[in-house]
């Protein structure tokens, strides 16, 4: 069985069906990429599996347990976390300090306790610190720690996004586009910071514009067009569909979206 399955997902906006009867799973290890012209209904899927949408028709579930609709903390308690196309870094706190803020859920204790810094409340912290240092390490951003994040550049804060992430320890973790914005070299260092995620076995869902990426490390590819799920498949497969060049093909001119 999976570790995320979706069966048969759907949402209409008013009469527009956005997404339509869209199913597969993502394993423990994998990245699964979702891919599709503008419009084809990425971010929505997105949102109705992270819990920022309620689906009208199908099924989400996590590791066998249906968490349709359930709200995003929920979801963050049974293991999935999630990364925005819009940066979402406490740009005034410190980048080791923003790490610590992605371990809250995980680390929750009385609010009572933390106001009279109780030594469980300073347990938790510390371990929270010890945690968050360890990952900043793992993102290449173990210099940075005590930095501003405005002080950061835009790959490094792409990174430090992942970092705070995982430091829910997630099962799964959904990234909504991390190479948007970044250049050829901040784009293969993100790159390979997914691919060391997946290899420690979390299972990864990607929504990603950059075709090469995509094609690079994506285990299994999901192929959307026009909220329906098209294609789907190893990367190599998927490339040279038919309906896949069709629907790229025919939205080709000017969106800069070709198969790479
Ligand atoms: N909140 C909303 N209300 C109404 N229509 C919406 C809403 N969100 C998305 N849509 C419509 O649903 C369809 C799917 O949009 P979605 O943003 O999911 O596509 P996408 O594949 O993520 O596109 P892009 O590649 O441009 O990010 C589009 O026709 C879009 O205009």
């Amino acid at each position: 069985m999976p570790l995320l399955s979706v069966e048969g997902l759907g949402i209409d906006f008013g009469g527009l069906r956005a997404v339509n009867d869209v199913g597969f799973g993502v394993e423990p290890g994998e990245i699964v990429s979702v891919i599709g012209p503008n419009g084809a209904g990425k971010t929505t899927l997105f949102n109705m599996i992270s819990g920022a949408y309620r689906p009208a028709r199908g099924k989400v579930s996590l590791d066998g347990e249906a968490v349709t609709g359930m709200a995003p903390n929920q979801l963050a308690e049974r293991g999935l976390s999630r990364t925005f196309q819009n940066l979402q870094i406490f740009q005034k706190m410190s980048v080791l300090e923003n790490v610590m803020t992605g371990r809250h859920l995980k680390a929750r204790g009385s609010l009572v306790a933390d106001l009279f810094s109780t030594p469980a409340s300073r347990r938790r912290t510390a371990e929270a610190r010890t945690v968050a240092s360890g990952l900043l390490a793992r993102v290449g951003l173990d210099r940075a720690a005590d930095q501003q994040a405005s002080s950061l550049s835009y790959g490094a804060l792409k990174r430090l996004e992942i970092a705070r992430a995982l430091a829910l320890e997630p099962r799964i973790l959904l990234l909504d586009e991390p190479a948007a914005g970044c250049n050829a070299v901040e784009t293969e260092e993100i790159d390979h910071l997914i691919a060391d995620v997946a290899k420690s076995g979390v299972a990864i869902l990607l929504v990603e514009h950059d075709m090469k990426m995509v094609m690079r490390i994506s285990s299994h590819i999901v192929v959307l067009d026009r909220g329906e799920k098209i294609a789907e498949g190893k990367p190599e497969k998927v490339s040279r569909d038919p309906k896949v060049i069709e629907a790229y093909l025919g939205v080709q001119e000017g969106s800069g979206h070709a198969l790479g």
